[in-house]
């Protein structure tokens, strides 16, 4: 039987990656997967409190171990980290074993999705503005060249871009 494939979404903090996900999946009928969620769900800590205790280090060695697990599977849509596709393993395994869509917003959408989540340790700042213009500087160009597919997420609903990614890449 020929292979499943797999979809990931990569993408900085608030593109949509988890909503998104949850939707691409039961659209394609597919498993869905969160690597934070499942970083929670394995260690019965929540992100923050990795980072409290790991810091941001630990955090990453845990996140590519969980991502390593997960593209195990076949079939599977997996919402990663925004952070995850810094390291260059997490690179090569989501190019390696799927479709990996970049999901891309504005600054101003980003900072408008994500400030009323205090669950992101990254954002917990006077001026988050300036942290996610600083990581999108350092991070898009690795967003740009893990992706197969690259799609806006700024003027549709979570629903709509689900299915915009699916005529995408032609499933
Ligand atoms: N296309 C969209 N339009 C409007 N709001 C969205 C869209 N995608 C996600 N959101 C909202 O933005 C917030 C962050 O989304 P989330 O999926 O957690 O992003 P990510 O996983 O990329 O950080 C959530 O409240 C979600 O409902
Ligand atoms: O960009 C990052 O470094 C992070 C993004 C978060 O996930 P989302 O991109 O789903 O918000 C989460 O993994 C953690 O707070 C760190
Ligand atoms: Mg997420």
């Amino acid at each position: 039987m020929a292979e499943k494939r797999n979809i990931f979404l990569v993408g900085p903090m608030g593109a949509g990656k988890s909503t998104i996900g949850r939707h691409l999946a039961d659209e394609l009928h597919l498993e869905f997967f969160d690597s934070d969620q499942e970083i929670e769900r394995k260690t019965g800590a929540d992100i923050a409190w990795i980072f409290d205790l790991e810091g941001e280090d630990g955090f990453r060695e845990r996140e590519a171990n969980t991502i390593n697990e997960l593209t195990d599977k076949q079939g599977i849509v997996l919402a990663t980290g925004g952070g995850s596709i810094v390291t260059p393993a997490v690179r090569n395994r989501l190019s390696a074993r799927g479709i990996v869509v970049y999901l891309q917003t504005t600054i101003d959408k980003q900072v408008a999705r994500t400030q009323r989540d205090k669950r992101r340790p990254l954002l917990q700042k006077d001026d988050p503005e300036t942290v996610l213009r600083n990581l999108a500087e350092e991070r898009n160009p690795l967003y740009e060249e893990v992706a197969d597919y690259v799609v806006d997420t700024d003027e549709q609903s979570a629903r709509s871009v689900a299915n915009q990614i699916i005529q995408k890449i032609g499933l």
